[in-house]
C-alpha cells in the first residue's frame, strides 16, 4: 500500500512565521521579489486547474512512500582502511618505507613528494617534512617506526579541529541546505545523508531543489524511494528557492526532523547560479530565521587544489558551515582534506568512501589518518 500525503483545498493560506508581516511593506520589495509563490501539495501530479497557483510551473508532489523499505542489502561495512588503501597517498606512503629502509634526507624528501603530490599542500608539506627532519637530525627517531608515529601525530594535529561531527539536534526541522559544483556528488550524499537519519529513527524530507538537471530530480526521488524517505519536487526548471521554502513549509506542519535540500551544481564563476543560492538561504529566512541551520558544502576528493578556490567562492555567498568530502576511496589524493583544514579550518562532517547508501561516514581524524599510513612496520 502506499502513503499518499493529503492535498491541500484550494485557497489554503500557506503558513506564515508568527513574525512575518501581514502584508509587505514598500520597503520590504526584495522580500516580496523573493518570496516564492507556494503550490499546493498533491498526491499525484494532476493537471494545472483551477485552485493552483497559476505562477509556480507545477504542483509540488510529495513522492508515495513505500510501507517497506525497499532499500537494497548493503554490503558489509569495510574499514576505512580498506577504502583509503587505493590511494595514491596511502599507495605512496606505504612504499617510502619499502624503498628507503633507512633514516636519511633521501627518505624525508621523498616524504615531501608524496605529501605534495597528494594535494595536502605546499607549505603544511614542507612545515611537517621540515619539522620531522630537524628532530631526526636531532636523533630523536630510533627506527622508521619512530618516524611513522610521529607523522601520524603531525598529521592528527592537523584535522584536531575540523572533527566536529554534525549534530541535527531536535529542531523541527534541523535544515541542511547542500551546496558544491556539479558532478561532486552532492546528491548521492543527500541519499546517503537520508539514510543515516531514517535509520536513526528520524523523519526526513528531501527537497529536490536541483531544478537544473535533467535528471537530478529523478534521481533524488530514486534515493527517497530507497530509504522510504519523501521528497518534495516541482517540475524541471522550476524555481529552486520555491521547491525548497514549499518543502521547509511541509516539514514544519508536519514535524520532520531534518529538511535536506539538493540545489543545483554549479560552477563559483557562475555568477547567476551563484546568486540563487543566495536566495534560497534568504528565502528560508523568512519561515525560520535560523534556517539553513547547516550549510553543506559537497567536495570531491579527487578535485585536489580547486578544490579550495571553489570553497572560497561558495563561502562568500552562502556562508558554509560545514563539508562533506567525497570519494575518498578509490584514486582519490585524499590529502585535500589537510589542505582544507589549514586554509578554512571548517568542520569536515562526513566523508564519502563509496557510492552505497551506507559509505558515508561521519569524519574521524583518527580513522582517516590510519587509513593512510602504513601499518607499523613489521605488523601485519
Ligand atoms: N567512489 C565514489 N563515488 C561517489 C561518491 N559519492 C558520489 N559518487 C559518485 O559520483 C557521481 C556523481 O554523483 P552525484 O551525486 O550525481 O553528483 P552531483 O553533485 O549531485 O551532480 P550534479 O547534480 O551534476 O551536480 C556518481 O556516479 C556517484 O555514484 C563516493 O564517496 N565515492
Amino acid at each position: 500500500m502506499l502513503k499518499f500525503w493529503k492535498k491541500k483545498p484550494a485557497g489554503t493560506t500557506p503558513e506564515q512565521p508568527a513574525d512575518a508581516p501581514a502584508s509587505p511593506s514598500v520597503e520590504d520589495n526584495e522580500s516580496v521579489a523573493e518570496t516564492p509563490a507556494v503550490t499546493p501539495i498533491t498526491a499525484v501530479e494532476p493537471a494545472p486547474g483551477p485552485g493552483m497557483d497559476p505562477v509556480a510551473s507545477e504542483p509540488v508532489v510529495v513522492e508515495p512512500v513505500p510501507e517497506a523499505p525497499a532499500a537494497p542489502a548493503e554490503p558489509t561495512r569495510r574499514g576505512w582502511r580498506d577504502r583509503l588503501s587505493g590511494s595514491g597517498f596511502a599507495r605512496g606512503l606505504s612504499s617510502l618505507f619499502v624503498r628507503h629502509p633507512k633514516l636519511d634526507d633521501d627518505l624525508l624528501d621523498e616524504l615531501e613528494t608524496i605529501l605534495i603530490t597528494a594535494d595536502v599542500g605546499i607549505e603544511t608539506s614542507t612545515e611537517l617534512v621540515e619539522n620531522l627532519r630537524a628532530r631526526m637530525h636531532k636523533r630523536e627517531f630510533a627506527d622508521a617506526d619512530a618516524l611513522l608515529a610521529a607523522l601520524r601525530q603531525a598529521l592528527l594535529v592537523r584535522l584536531a579541529l575540523v572533527e566536529k561531527p554534525l549534530d541535527v539536534g531536535d529542531r523541527l526541522p534541523f535544515v541542511i541546505l547542500t551546496v558544491g559544483i556539479n558532478g561532486v556528488g552532492k546528491t548521492t550524499t543527500i541519499g546517503k545523508l537520508a539514510r543515516r537519519y531514517r535509520d536513526e529513527g528520524r523523519e526526513v524530507l528531501l527537497a529536490a531543489g536541483d531544478t537544473f538537471r535533467a535528471a537530478a530530480v529523478e534521481q533524488l526521488k530514486t534515493w527517497g524511494a530507497r530509504n522510504s524517505v519523501p521528497v518534495i519536487s516541482q517540475g524541471q526548471d522550476a524555481d529552486s528557492a520555491s521547491v525548497i521554502f514549499d518543502a521547509l513549509q511541509t516539514a514544519r506542519a508536519r514535524g520532520t526532523n531534518v529538511l535536506i535540500a539538493d540545489t543545483a551544481g554549479r560552477l563559483h564563476t557562475q555568477g547567476g547560479l551563484m546568486d540563487e543560492l543566495g536566495k534560497i538561504a534568504r528565502v528560508l529566512k523568512k519561515l525560520d530565521p535560523e534556517a539553513p541551520h547547516e550549510v553543506l558544502m559537497v567536495i570531491d576528493g579527487t578535485t585536489g587544489q580547486n578544490a579550495l578556490s571553489q570553497l572560497r567562492q561558495f563561502r562568500q555567498i552562502v556562508g558554509v558551515t560545514g563539508l562533506v568530502v567525497t570519494k575518498l576511496d578509490g584514486t582519490a589524493k585524499g590529502g585535500v582534506v589537510f589542505a582544507l583544514a589549514r586554509e578554512f579550518g571548517l568542520p569536515i562532517r562526513y566523508v564519502g568512501l563509496g557510492e552505497g547508501a551506507t559509505d558515508l561516514r561521519t569524519f574521524n581524524a583518527e580513522a582517516f589518518v590510519d587509513g593512510l599510513l602504513p601499518p607499523r612496520l613489521g605488523q601485519p
